[in-house]
């Protein structure tokens, strides 16, 4: 059912310095700062020949990811996103296996413009798990 990895997340404590760490530091490719409210996150895309990584700041009051920055000050990897072609029936295939949809189980679209999904890291190893639909 899983494709692809699409990417891996990193929050950080400091957007900029850790796109300089992966620009200047790293060599890689990395994109300008993008804020997704309704995620409520700030995201810098690095790109990489096989995948990417997203480096992830809190946005606005109720980010979900506040607590796990929190927690981690340092910040820390967050989760993985695996690449699916009809994301609903992956939902449906998960949620009947006993698998916890995070929100209200609904796809939002996501930072490339694709519905996406969360999946209860307690559920899957202890790792947050995103779900990205792409083309067949
Ligand atoms: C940019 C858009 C999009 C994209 O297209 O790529 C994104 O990636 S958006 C990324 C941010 N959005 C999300 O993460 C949405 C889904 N996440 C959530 O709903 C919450 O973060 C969460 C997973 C339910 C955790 O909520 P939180 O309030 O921080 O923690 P809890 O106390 O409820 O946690 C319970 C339990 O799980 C452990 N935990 C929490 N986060 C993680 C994690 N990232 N990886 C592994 N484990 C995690 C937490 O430590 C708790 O464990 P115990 O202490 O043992 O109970
Ligand atoms: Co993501």
């Amino acid at each position: 059912m899983i494709g692809r990895l699409n990417h891996v997340a990193i929050v950080v404590p400091d957007l900029a310095a850790a796109s300089a760490l992966y620009s200047t530091g790293l060599g890689a490719t990395v994109s300008a700062p993008v804020d997704l409210p309704e995620h409520g996150v700030t995201t810098v895309f690095v790109m990489l020949p096989n995948t990417k990584i997203e480096l992830l700041h809190p946005l606005g009051e109720n980010s979900p990811i506040a607590g796990f920055l929190a927690k981690n000050p340092a910040g820390g990897m967050h989760h993985v996103c695996y690449e699916v072609t009809d994301i609903l029936a992956a939902r449906d295939h998960l949620k009947a296996q006993g698998a916890r949809v995070l929100g209200d189980g609904e796809p939002k679209i996501g930072a490339h413009g694709l519905p996406v999904l969360f999946l209860h890291p307690k559920d899957f190893c202890g790792t947050l798990v995103e779900l990205e639909q792409v083309a067949a």
